[in-house]
């Protein structure tokens, strides 16, 4: 039989089941995006993405996910443009996937899923002097979601997936030095833009979230890859990594606006 929707939630991690959405919560993510109900906003600017390789640090298994994380004392790799008033310093990138291919994304287009979805994490370093006070302001954080699809090999995403055996465990940190996150990215400039909130504790409502229309391609080994991370530390019973995604939350009194007719 088919897995329901609900069927999935059960397979989710406890975390994910609850909180659906914070009490008193207006602007929790993720969201479905309607791709017909998004509003074209001409207003918008391209968004500028200039990463420096060399801020890249490690890669660390934190039991919900893998962070590649970067040094964010300088404005060395930022954001800027798009939907946002100031230019946001990156601060780590991390996915979400599926047992199997049919689901694993956090956001969905018009109800659909994709196998999973990449967030490049960035603050607010113009306005707030530490990423956990931006963490808890409406305009502290900006992240940009790119979907996953099953097709061609990754070349970028290789050499990643190369480092993720010896981070398979809870806990696990493995130096990674030079890697572009902008190889993760579509060139193509269209993308969705939501006020929304992080999908996981402490789902504080700080995210401007900015997702690409265009998905990246990545190949059956490299989704694989994922799916052999632990949730659990060395030691403890197994429990494979997977289905690390949040439930759809209401849209509420939110427009979706898009960068693109
Ligand atoms: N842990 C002690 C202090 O913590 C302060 C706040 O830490 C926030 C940790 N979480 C995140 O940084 C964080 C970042 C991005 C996303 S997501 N999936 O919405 O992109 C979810 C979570
Ligand atoms: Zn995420």
């Amino acid at each position: 039989a088919t897995c329901t929707h609900k069927d999935r939630n059960d397979a989710l991690h406890p975390l994910w089941q609850s909180p659906l959405s914070i009490p008193g919560g207006s602007r929790q993510s993720p969201i479905n995006i309607q791709w017909r109900d998004s509003i074209y906003d001409p207003f918008l600017k391209p968004l500028k993405i200039c990463y420096d390789p060399t801020t890249c640090l490690h890669i660390w298994n934190n039991g919900y996910s893998f962070l590649v994380e970067f040094d964010d004392s300088t404005d060395k790799s930022i954001i800027v443009g798009g939907p946002l008033e100031n230019q946001y310093r990156l601060k780590q990138f991390h996915f979400h996937w599926g047992a199997i291919n049919e689901w694993g994304s956090e956001h969905t287009v018009d109800s659909k899923f994709y196998p999973a979805e990449l967030h490049l994490v960035h603050w607010n370093a113009v306005v707030y002097p530490t990423f956990e006070e931006a963490v808890m302001e409406g305009n502290g954080l900006a992240v940009i979601g790119v979907f996953l699809k099953l097709g061609a090999h990754h070349e970028g995403l290789q050499t990643l997936v190369d480092a993720l055996p010896a981070v398979k465990h809870k806990d696990t940190v493995i130096e990674f030095d030079v890697f572009d996150p902008s190889c993760l990215i579509p060139s193509c400039p269209d993308y969705w833009t939501y006020a929304g909130s992080l999908t996981t504790p402490p789902l504080t409502e700080s995210v401007t979230w900015i997702i690409k229309k265009k998905p990246i391609e990545v190949d059956e080994n490299q989704l694989e890859a994922f799916r052999m991370l632990l949730f659990t530390s060395d030691g403890e019973e197994e429990k494979r990594m997977v289905d690390n995604f949040r439930p759809l939350q209401p849209l509420m009194n939110r427009t979706v606006r898009s960068s693109f007719q």
